[in-house]
């Protein structure tokens, strides 16, 4: 049987907004609608390219990144975190064209400061400014869309509380072309454990899988924000909201992107709202602590590759 292909949503969220007035309460409603249905639907969509984030901002970051990528391996490896892919990630044989660099809370400037020291201690300002403000800018962006999902279930009034227990880390990531004429895998299949992932790309290469299974390749226009549900949220959504699954898939083009996460803090007790559960929406999930969650996907412990939230924290509901 034929079927139409599936289309990750395309979202103009500021059309029609005024510059000085912002959106329209009908407009801002809407827009609500919107980004929940593509939560539920896809746990992805696009954002296309509005004032709110100038253009010029992330690729200036764009624009630093090659030289970042270029410093000798002992200097990039001093970026160091505990937590996987928080410091400096590369020359691994599972996903030898990927390499990253995450920095934590680069939204504050000693943050972004720090980071550019260890990478470049004679100073590197245009680099500092620009990893700075593009966390900023994407934070904003990332806020505005967590307080719409917050607003579409008539829940704005708890975003406060949760924006007080999450943080954010930018990640800066570069993939080598596929050393093949035939393409080579980025970045494996996974899901993200965060609460919201937005990306930016300077070239298309990421693939989102369907609720079907297909794998859709995005290849949204420059300067486009890619929006992916992470495990936290579809948590807080009492499983209403897919965490999508997402791979990167290379070509003959090496490709830079660069990624906002927002993070549940470390030990807090992540709980789906009582408003979100109901007869029709039985409770999902028991409270569990986000480490603790993080430390069991990465043990080495007998799980399930799959649904590793619902394993760890799932109610089963018959
Ligand atoms: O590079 C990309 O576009 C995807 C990166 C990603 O999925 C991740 O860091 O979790
Ligand atoms: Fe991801």
């Amino acid at each position: 049987m034929e079927t139409t292909p599936e289309q990750i949503p395309f979202l103009d969220l500021w059309e029609a907004s005024d510059d000085d007035e912002g959106m329209s309460d009908e407009r801002w409603k809407e827009a609500c609608r919107e980004v929940r249905d593509a939560c539920e639907k896809f746990g992805c969509f696009v954002v296309r390219p509005y004032d709110g984030v100038p253009r010029d901002v992330v690729e200036g970051l764009f624009r630093s990144m090659k030289p970042l990528f270029d410093l000798p391996l002992e200097t990039k490896k001093k970026n160091t975190n505990p937590k996987p892919y928080f410091g400096y990630a590369g020359d691994s044989q599972v996903v030898p064209l990927y390499e990253s660099f995450g920095v934590e809370n680069a939204t504050d400037l000693d943050a972004s400061e720090t980071f550019t020291k260890l990478m470049w201690p004679q100073g590197n300002p245009q680099f500092c400014q620009s990893l700075n403000s593009t966390s900023r800018k994407l934070l904003e962006l990332e806020m505005t869309i967590r307080k719409m999902v917050f607003d579409s279930f008539g829940i704005g009034n708890q975003f406060d509380s949760h924006v007080r227990n999450t943080n954010s880390t930018l990640r800066v990531m570069k993939y080598k072309a596929s050393p093949t004429s035939e393409t080579a895998i980025g970045l494996l299949a996974h899901t993200d454990k965060n609460i919201l992932t937005i990306l930016c790309e300077d070239e298309p290469g990421l693939q989102v899988q369907s609720k079907r299974g297909d794998w859709i390749y995005l290849s949204p226009p420059k300067g486009s924000f890619i929006v992916i549900v992470g495990e936290s949220l579809k948590v807080w959504s009492n499983g209403r909201f897919h965490a999508a699954k997402h791979r990167v898939v290379m070509n003959d083009r090496e490709r830079y992107s660069c990624g906002l996460f927002s993070i549940p803090n470390d030990g807090w007790i992540m709980e789906v709202p009582a408003e979100m559960a109901d007869t029709q929406h039985p409770l999902l999930f028991k409270p569990f602590n986000f480490t603790e969650y993080i430390s069991f996907f990465y043990s080495k412990v007998d799980k399930p590759k799959e649904n590793t939230v619902e394993a760890f924290a799932g109610i089963s509901v018959n």
